[in-house]
C-alpha cells in the first residue's frame, strides 16, 4: 500500500510554523539566559562591592580617623601637661591596639593599594614610637614638674622674704630698695618666662643691676647683709627655670615630632581612603552601567520578541489563514456550481490542499462532461432509435413500391377518422381507384414496368390530394383507396374527378388500353358512422360503385 504521507520538508506549513515556534522559544531562553547571567555578574559585582570595596574604604576610614584621634589626643596629653603636673591623661593604649586591629584587617587589591600601603606602614611605626616617646617625655616632665615645685615654692618664699625686707626701718636708700626691688622683678618675670632668649635677656639685666649695686661706694651693713642674701636668690631663680625652659622644649619637640608623623600617617591614610574610595566608585560606575547595559539589552530583546511574535502572526494569517479562507472560498464556489480559479501556489499542505481539491475538481469535471457526452449519446441514440422507430413505423405503414400508406395504415386511419366522425357527427367519403386492364400492362410492358407505372400514378394522386384533405394508401395489388373526412359522395365525387384527371393528364402510355393512356375507375361511398357500427359497408358500397365502374366501360367515376 502506498504511503502518502510528506516526508521532512522546509516546505511544509507545519515544519516551518513548528520551526519559528522553536525559533522564538529559544530566542526568548537565550534571552531570558542572558539576562540571568548578567543579574548574577551584576550580583556577584555588588557583592564585592559591598563586601570588599566599601568594608576595606570603610577600615581605611577607621584608620584615619584613629591616627586622627591618637594625634588630638597626644595633643590633649600635651596641654594637659602644660597645665598642671597631676592632671596629665595618659596616651590611649586601646586606640593604639584598634589601629593595629584594622590595619591588620587590610589586604591590598592592587599594585597602587600595595604602594600606598607601604606608605602608611613606613609611617606607622615611627608615628607610634614618637608616640611613646612622646608618652615617656610627659611621664618624665610630670616627674620633673613634680620634683621642681618644692623648688619653686622655695624661691617663691625667699623672693617674698626678699622683698619683705626691703620694707624693714633699716632700709632707708630708696635707689638701693629700687635697684633690688628691680632684680626681684628680673627674678621673678624668670620663672614665667617661656624662651630661653627671653630668660637670658632677663638674667644679663638682673645680674648687671646686681654688679651696680655691688659697686656702690657707701653700702651699709644692711645693705651688704641683704645684697649677700639678694644675689643668690636671684641667682637661683634663673638656675632653676633654665631646665623647666629646657624640658618643656624637649616635650614639645616630642609633641611636634609625633604631629609630623600623625600628619603623615593621616595624609597616608587618606590617600588610601581616596584610592579606596575610587574603586568603589569605579566598581559602582560598573555596576550601573552593567545594569543600563541590562536593561537596555532587555529592552532591544524585548523589542526583538515582540516584532518576532508580530511578524509569526503576521506570517501565520497570511501563509495559512488567508490562504485557508480563499480555499474555503473557492470550494463553496465550486459546490455552488461556479468555477473560480483554485489557488495551488507554493508546495505546502495547503497548496497540496488545493492541488488535491484542482484534481477533485478536474475528475468531476471529466466525469460530468463524460456523463453529458453520455447523455448526449443516449439522446443521439434514442434520436436514432426513433429514427428507426419511425423508420420502422413508416416502413411498416408504408408501401414499398408505391412509398404512400399501405393498407395495414390505412385501416388503422380508418378506424381513428371512423370513431372520430361518429363522435362528431361528420360523414366520411370513401373512394376505392383501380387501375384499368393492368394485367395487360404488366403482359405488354413486363412486370417491372408495371411496378414503375404503380409508383408513377401512386405519386400522382398523391400530389393531387395535397390540395383537400384526406388520406391516400395503396388498397392491394393495382387498387388504391382515398379517405375523406367530412365529405359526403358529392365533395368525394370532385376529388375523384381530380384524381381521374390528374392521371389521365399525365398521360401514361397503355397501348393494351382503349385509350392507349393509363386511366382509373373509381368507386365512391360516404355515410355518417354510428356508434357501434364498423366500415365494412362503406367498403363494400365503395367496391360495388367500383365495380360498377369497370362494368360500365372503366376510366370513370361510379358513386355509390
Ligand atoms: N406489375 C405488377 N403487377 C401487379 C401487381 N399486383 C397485381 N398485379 C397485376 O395486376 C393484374 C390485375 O389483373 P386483373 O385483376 O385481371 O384486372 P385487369 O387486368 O386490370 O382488368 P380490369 O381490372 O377488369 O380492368 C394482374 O395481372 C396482376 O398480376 C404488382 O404489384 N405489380
Amino acid at each position: 500500500m502506498k504511503d502518502n504521507r510528506q516526508g521532512f520538508s522546509l516546505k511544509g506549513i507545519g515544519v516551518r510554523l513548528t520551526l519559528i515556534l522553536i525559533g522564538v522559544m529559544g530566542f526568548y531562553l537565550l534571552t531570558t539566559w542572558h539576562n540571568i547571567r548578567a543579574l548574577q555578574e551584576q550580583s556577584r559585582g555588588f557583592s564585592v562591592l559591598s563586601g570588599s570595596h566599601f568594608e576595606r574604604t570603610m577600615y581605611a576610614a577607621e584608620l584615619s580617623r584613629d591616627a586622627e584621634v591618637i594625634a588630638a589626643q597626644a595633643l590633649e596629653s600635651l596641654m594637659g601637661a602644660r597645665r598642671t603636673a597631676s592632671d596629665i591623661p595618659p596616651i590611649d593604649q586601646d586606640l593604639l591596639r584598634i589601629y593595629q586591629n584594622v590595619r591588620n584587617e587590610i589586604e591590598p587589591a592592587s599594585e597602587l593599594e600595595r604602594l600606598q600601603l607601604a606608605e602608611l606602614d613606613r609611617w606607622q611605626k615611627p608615628y607610634f614610637d614618637s608616640l611613646k616617646k612622646l608618652a615617656d617625655k610627659l611621664s618624665e616632665e610630670q616627674s620633673f614638674q613634680l620634683r621642681q615645685q618644692e623648688k619653686l615654692n622655695d624661691l617663691l618664699a625667699r623672693l617674698k622674704s626678699m622683698e619683705q625686707g626691703l620694707a624693714s626701718p633699716e632700709a632707708i636708700d630708696p635707689a638701693f630698695n629700687a635697684y633690688a626691688l628691680a632684680a626681684l622683678s628680673y627674678a621673678s618675670l624668670a620663672l614665667s618666662s617661656e624662651k630661653a632668649g627671653q630668660l637670658r635677656r632677663l638674667e644679663l639685666s638682673a645680674h648687671k643691676i646686681l654688679g651696680y649695686l655691688k659697686n656702690l661706694p657707701s653700702l651699709s651693713p644692711f645693705q651688704q647683709q641683704y645684697l649677700s642674701q639678694l644675689t643668690p636668690v636671684v641667682s637661683d631663680a634663673f638656675e632653676f627655670r633654665r631646665p623647666v625652659l629646657v624640658s618643656q622644649r624637649a616635650s614639645l619637640a616630642a609633641v611636634r615630632q609625633a604631629r609630623l608623623y600623625a600628619q603623615k600617617l593621616t595624609t597616608s591614610s587618606y590617600n588610601y581612603f581616596l584610592t579606596l574610595k575610587k574603586t568603589a566608585m569605579d566598581a559602582t560606575a560598573t555596576y550601573q552601567q552593567l545594569v543600563s547595559e541590562t536593561f537596555r539589552m532587555i529592552a532591544i530583546f524585548s523589542v526583538i520578541f515582540v516584532l518576532l511574535m508580530v511578524l509569526t502572526v503576521l506570517f501565520i494569517r497570511e501563509k495559512v489563514v488567508r490562504r485557508l479562507d480563499d480555499l474555503q472560498q473557492v470550494m463553496h464556489l465550486h459546490m455552488e456550481g461556479k468555477h473560480p480559479e483554485i489557488p495551488v501556489d507554493g508546495e505546502d499542505e495547503i497548496s497540496d490542499m488545493g492541488k488535491a481539491f484542482s484534481i477533485f475538481v478536474e475528475a468531476r469535471r471529466k466525469a460530468e462532461q463524460e456523463l453529458i457526452e453520455a447523455r448526449q449519446e443516449a439522446e443521439d441514440a434514442n434520436q436514432q432509435l426513433k429514427t428507426l422507430n419511425n423508420q420502422l413505423q413508416m416502413l411498416s405503414e408504408t408501401d414499398t413500391l408505391t412509398q404512400i400508406p399501405n393498407r395495414r395504415r390505412f385501416e388503422q386511419e380508418l378506424q381513428t377518422l371512423w370513431r372520430h366522425c361518429t363522435r362528431y357527427s361528420h360523414p366520411l367519403c370513401l373512394i376505392i381507384i383501380d387501375i384499368d386492364n393492368f394485367k395487360l400492362f404488366n403482359d405488354r410492358y413486363g412486370h417491372h414496368a408495371g411496378d414503375h407505372c404503380l409508383y408513377h400514378v401512386a405519386q400522382l394522386l398523391l400530389q393531387e390530394m395535397e390540395t383537400c384533405q384526406g388520406m391516400l394508401a395503396r388498397y392491394g395489388g393495382e387498387e388504391f383507396v382515398v379517405l375523406l373526412p367530412e365529405m359526403d359522395s358529392i365533395q368525394g365525387k370532385n376529388v375523384a374527378e381530380q384524381l381521374l384527371s390528374a392521371v389521365k393528364a399525365a398521360e401514361l402510355k397503355h397501348l393494351g388500353s382503349p385509350e392507349g393512356i393509363v386511366t382509373l375507375s373509381m368507386g365512391i361511398a360516404s355515410c355518417l358512422p354510428e356508434s357501434g357500427t364498423v366500415p365494412y359497408r362503406l367498403l363494400q358500397r365503395a367496391d360495388e360503385a367500383l365495380y360498377r365502374a369497370k362494368n360500365a366501360g372503366r376510366a370513370r367515376v361510379e358513386v355509390a
